[in-house]
């Protein structure tokens, strides 16, 4: 059973194809990470999942919803965690959770035990009464989580979770969307951040110019795009044209890195260099065309 499924969803902005017949499932119980470069569609995807925009074509169902008709219900049952800090910072984290608490329709006699619980999740039970406005920027993120959390959603929608933020404070989120995961909560993460994807989901969707170009547990990405593994190859420009020149004529694979060229899936059957095992930013840098910033 899904917890979420996409069906041929297409969005357009005027000649613009911005969601491009895209198939997606988050199986319930599972992490599922759509990567992609900017402006490959992970935006409107999620604005299609939260009626904040309308698809042009495809099927969308949430939790057992269809949308848009059923998108007011949907929302409800879902926690939805947008990219963008919009709490309101005049008030306390636990203010913030009773706010929500309340619009999410938690009965009036769950609702302290709701806000206690995602008061824990995020680690901010200490915080309680501190004003948004003094916490840190990886409390606030997480404050953000918990507020998607409050009803005890099957499904959480995180939109770019650790965008912006330093690697430690991304790590502690790593943790507490682990946790998520381990409860057997549903996940759909937008993501640009390689590691992010490669650490958290079951499956990924890579993106590129709206269209999923590779759909997969990121392990068996790797293996089927990129082989086992990578040689490096250091050089002057000529020589490492000279590289991409003979690996494309033996019908492998390259990247580009900087300094070096990557000669992917190799099998024993590249120049020397150095040898290292190939990863999922192998694949996404072959499918997407794009290097990571
Ligand atoms: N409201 C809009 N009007 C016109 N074009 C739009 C609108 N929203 C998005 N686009 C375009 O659609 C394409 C996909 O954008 P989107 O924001 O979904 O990508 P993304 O993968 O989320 O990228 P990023 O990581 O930069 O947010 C881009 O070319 C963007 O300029």
């Amino acid at each position: 059973m899904s917890a979420l499924t996409l069906r041929g969803v297409v969005k357009r902005f005027g000649e613009l194809t911005a969601v491009n017949h895209l198939d997606l499932d988050v199986p319930e119980g599972t992490c599922v990470g759509l990567l992609g470069p900017n402006g490959a569609g992970k935006s409107t995807t999620m604005r299609l999942l939260t009626a904040q925009a309308i698809p042009d074509a495809g099927e969308i169902e949430i939790l057992g919803f269809k949308l848009p008709k059923e998108s007011k219900v949907a929302r409800a049952a879902c926690g939805v965690v947008p990219q963008l800090d919009n709490l309101d910072v005049t008030l306390t984290v636990e203010q913030n959770l009773l706010v929500f608490a309340h619009l999410y329709r938690v009965e009036r006699a769950n609702r302290k035990a709701a806000v206690e619980r995602a008061l824990k999740i995020a680690n901010l039970t200490d915080r309680r009464t501190t004003k948004v406005d003094k916490l840190s920027g990886g409390m606030r993120r997480r404050l953000l989580i918990a507020r998607g959390l409050v009803h005890n959603p099957r499904l959480v929608l995180l939109d770019e979770p650790t965008v912006g933020l330093d690697p430690q404070v991304r790590q502690e989120l790593w943790a507490l969307i682990d946790l998520l995961r381990s409860e057997g909560t549903s996940i759909l993460m937008s993501t640009h951040y390689i590691e992010e994807a490669e650490r958290l989901c079951d499956s990924v969707t890579i993106m590129s110019h709206g269209s999923a170009v590779a759909t997969g547990p990121p392990r068996d990405l790797v293996a089927e795009y990129a082989g086992d593994e990578a040689v490096e190859i250091y050089g002057p420009p000529a020589k490492l044209a000279e590289v991409e020149r003979t690996a494309r004529d033996n019908g492998l694979k390259t990247r580009r890195t900087g300094t070096s060229v990557s000669v992917l899936g190799a099998n024993g059957n590249a120049p020397e260099g150095e040898r290292r095992p190939t990863n999922l930013e192998d694949v996404f840098v072959l499918l997407t065309g794009e290097e990571i910033s």
